[in-house]
């Protein structure tokens, strides 16, 4: 028997969710068993999460990743949250996670576990002042604890906990000022309940106490970045450099008791700065698998996020980023809708399997040479079937109708496809006016 993924794999035991991953990412169980065994890849499968369909995510694997929705005070519609869920699951997203931040937020998350085959993760201290009902101020470290214990039972693989803006961090941010402080929505609640109270974070002071309701439920804990930059201008500053050291101290008492280990990360963030954040977190967490919200990689384009983020992804991910949080054009403006998670997760798509490429994962480049093989055929039916947003391509080949059949109102008779095609075949050819 075993609690965890992680106890299993040091155990040497194979688990069905081993099994399942090896076959999707077409790699061998042994190698994967060590790699969940070592932390390198995390597989977050609550064992009452019964609809789960696991996935692996870390050194090695596919790049996933996550598509954040739930209701907020001023848009509470749970039917729209759950139309949400499931176009974000035909849409192959790898993970929800439920980031409902009003009332009582059990009956969503409830339908939500019922429901997702995906991995399905929270932040538990959204839910807290829903949950009890008062100001943040006056809830206890058990009080908060108990929220992480419900979600556990519910179902939850995988949840963010702030664990890492302990008193000494906050001493940091306090002398090193910032252009936008903290923009973490659980680390701005933590960093007001730290000062309004004149204590420690309760998830850094009882860890220990979060680590065993996590290893009852093998809930995969994702170590939030309260201090990840908010705008270009913060990036890479000892603030966020302090949290990620203090996340890998917490990385290894995790894994001591076989807690599995996730580290969340940035945020607004230059270009350049992009690969060597990614080799500080592989180093300073031990090769922990690596959750990144973005990169954005400029601050001035709200209602294109999902373009600057995917542009940072893409690259984050090439260097060892592991999951990719999505971002969509509605970041920094209102809640999404629906047609704003969809453009979400076709960029972060498009930013995953760029860096699969590039980091040459097995199968990644066949699915661009099937493209590219229909494309000299000039086969529009296979390539709308082999297109990341098949619909959007057949609409836009619809709208534009050529004179020849084989070539498309780009080029028309002067296709150089078609062109080339014939002349190489020795086929006549007429391209006079
Ligand atoms: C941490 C990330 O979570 C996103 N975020 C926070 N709450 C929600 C929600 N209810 N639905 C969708 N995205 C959300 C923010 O836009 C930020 O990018
Ligand atoms: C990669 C990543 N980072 C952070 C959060 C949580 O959001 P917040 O820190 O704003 O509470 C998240 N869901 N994903
Ligand atoms: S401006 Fe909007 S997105 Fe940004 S922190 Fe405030 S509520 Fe959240
Ligand atoms: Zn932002």
């Amino acid at each position: 028997m075993y609690s965890t993924q992680m106890e299993a794999a040091k155990k040497g035991i194979v688990t069905k969710e081993i099994k399942r991953v090896a076959e999707k990412e077409k790699i061998d169980e042994k190698v994967l068993m060590e790699l969940v065994a070592t932390g390198k890849v995390a597989i977050p499968a609550n064992k009452n999460h019964k609809m789960l369909d696991p996935e692996g995510v870390g050194k090695g694997l596919s790049t996933k990743i996550n598509v954040n929705l739930g209701i907020s005070r001023d848009c509470a519609d749970v039917d729209k949250e759950m139309e949400k869920v499931k176009t974000a699951i035909d849409m192959k997203a790898h993970a929800i996670m439920d980031l409902s931040s009003y009332g009582k937020t059990h009956e969503f998350r409830e339908r939500l576990v019922q429901t997702s085959t995906a991995m399905i993760g929270t932040v538990p201290i959204y839910d807290a002042m829903g949950f009890y009902d008062r100001d943040i101020k006056d809830i206890t470290p058990k009080e908060f604890l108990d929220v992480v214990k419900k979600h556990a039972e519910d179902g939850v693989d995988f949840m963010t906990i702030h664990a890492g803006l302990n008193r000494e961090t906050v001493e940091i941010f306090k002398r090193n000022k910032r252009l936008t402080n903290i923009v973490s929505r659980g680390g701005s609640l933590l960093y007001a309940w730290m000062e309004l109270n004149n204590r420690e974070n309760p998830f850094y002071e009882y860890y220990d106490q979060l680590l065993d309701i996590c290893r009852e439920y093998d809930v995969t804990l994702s170590l939030g970045d309260a201090l990840r930059p908010g705008s270009i201008n913060d990036s890479t500053d000892i603030c966020q450099i302090k949290e990620l050291m203090t996340l890998g101290e917490l990385t290894l008492r995790a894994w001591e008791k076989d807690v599995q280990i996730i580290i969340e990360g940035p945020g607004h963030m230059s270009i350049d700065e992009i690969e060597a954040n990614m080799i500080l977190q592989k180093k300073l967490c031990h090769g922990a698998p690596f959750y990144v919200l973005g990169p954005i990689v400029t601050d001035i384009a709200p209602g294109y996020d999902h373009i600057t983020s995917a542009i940072g992804g893409a690259i984050a991910a090439t260097h060892g980023a592991d999951f990719l949080c999505y971002v969509t054009p509605a970041e920094h403006l209102r809640l999404p809708t629906l047609d704003d998670m969809k453009e979400g997760i076709i960029a972060s798509r498009i930013a995953a399997h760029a860096a699969d490429i590039a980091k040459n994962v097995k199968g990644a480049r066949d699915w661009d040479n099937e493209m590219s093989k229909a494309r000299k055929e000039i086969d529009w039916n296979k390539m709308f079937d082999l297109a990341l947003d098949s619909e959007k391509a057949k609409r836009y080949r619809e709208e534009s109708s050529p004179e020849h059949e084989d070539s498309c109102t780009m080029c028309g008779k002067i296709c150089a496809m078609r062109t080339m095609n014939k002349v190489m075949a020795n086929e006549s050819l007429t391209l006079s006016e």
